[in-house]
């Protein structure tokens, strides 16, 4: 069947790429991307400096295989490297570049947004609103005046196509409200749903300790666990975006769950703790599966099934 998508006016081979911050922090993991078969790749996402982040263990997967949780701190090698690679990207190899910025100050994003727009790239930027506000206050993507007012200072930069990545909202007004802010902004051409469930703990059983260093052991929950939050928030924004399109992530472990996202209205998929987990073979495992789905259901392509969740 044919797994094939368009985002933000770019054609994707298959919906399926990594979540930013999995496989894609140096040029090797994004050669491993490049070289996988995954219809798409993004890179990790870019402050204005260089960053260690956080101690470890700062990442680790769950018992079980229910996800993972993580309080990475943002490492990464600074916009510049990411600047570097997508002027030096091979654009004719038919997998479209993602860029994520989340930048620690509006000024920072302002920067970062003017360096790429400079260099008049194929590359779609995707802006993490899951980064910090100012301390103290909650996440961007739970300040919704702070989120307009960096939207509208951003989208006229960034003038071409292109997206945000959000965390889950949890009441339906967050979604309304969050929608009425989104549908100001024209070249707002996708939201991608979900950034990990904010600020979970595990705790092992036997030693009582937190299962990662940072911040108490408090991290972000992916995988299998999120999935129906995940499911939800792409529906939601799906139904209240017209003209825009959603990415979906969270709890992508098979075939199975990317067809459900694109049941939710997602037009790509992206996965992150399965991909951690197995490796970027799962791009190949995870296409196959799905198109096996779509020809047991008899859906040719995702157009057939987009968005078309049934309700009682
Ligand atoms: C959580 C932040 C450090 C503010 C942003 C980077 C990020 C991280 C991270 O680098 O810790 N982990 C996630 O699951 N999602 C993210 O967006």
């Amino acid at each position: 069947a044919d797994i094939s998508t368009t985002l933000a006016g770019v054609k994707l081979p298959n919906l399926l790429f990594n979540a930013s911050g999995v496989c894609c922090q140096t040029e090797a993991d994004l050669k491993l991307m490049v070289e996988s078969e995954s219809g798409s790749l993004i890179t990790k996402s870019a402050t204005f400096e260089q960053r260690d982040g956080n101690p470890s263990p700062r990442y680790t997967p769950l018992p079980g295989g229910i996800g993972s949780i993580n309080s990475m701190g943002l490492p990464n090698e600074g916009y510049e490297y990411y600047l570097n690679y997508a002027k030096n990207y091979d654009y004719s190899s038919k997998k479209p570049l993602f860029i994520s910025l989340s930048g620690l100050s509006l000024a920072d994003n302002v920067k970062m947004c003017e360096a790429f727009v400079a260099a008049d790239l194929p590359c779609v930027l995707e802006i993490n609103y899951s980064c910090p506000n100012v301390p103290g206050k909650p996440q961007m993507g739970y300040d919704l005046e702070a989120m307009e007012h960096s939207l509208s200072v951003l989208a006229p930069i960034i003038k071409k196509p292109f997206g945000i990545k959000l965390p889950p909202y949890f009441d339906i007004a967050h979604f309304d409200q969050a929608a009425a802010v989104f549908n100001k902004f024209d070249n707002l051409a996708f939201v991608t749903c979900i950034n990990s469930v904010g600020n979970g703990l595990a705790i092992d059983f036997e030693t009582e300790e937190a299962l990662i260093k940072p911040k108490d052991g408090f991290g972000g929950l992916g995988g299998l666990m999120v999935l129906n939050t995940a499911l939800a928030n792409v529906n939601a924004f799906h139904r209240r975006l017209p003209g825009k399109q959603v990415i979906g992530v969270g709890g992508v472990v098979s075939g199975k769950e990317a067809f459900l996202h694109v049941l939710a209205g997602a037009s790509a998929v992206q996965i992150g703790t399965q991909l951690k987990e197995e490796g970027p073979g799962a791009f190949a495992r995870i296409a196959k599966e799905l198109s096996d789905i779509m020809v047991a259901k008899g859906y040719k392509t995702l157009e057939d099934f987009r968005g078309k969740v049934k309700t009682l």
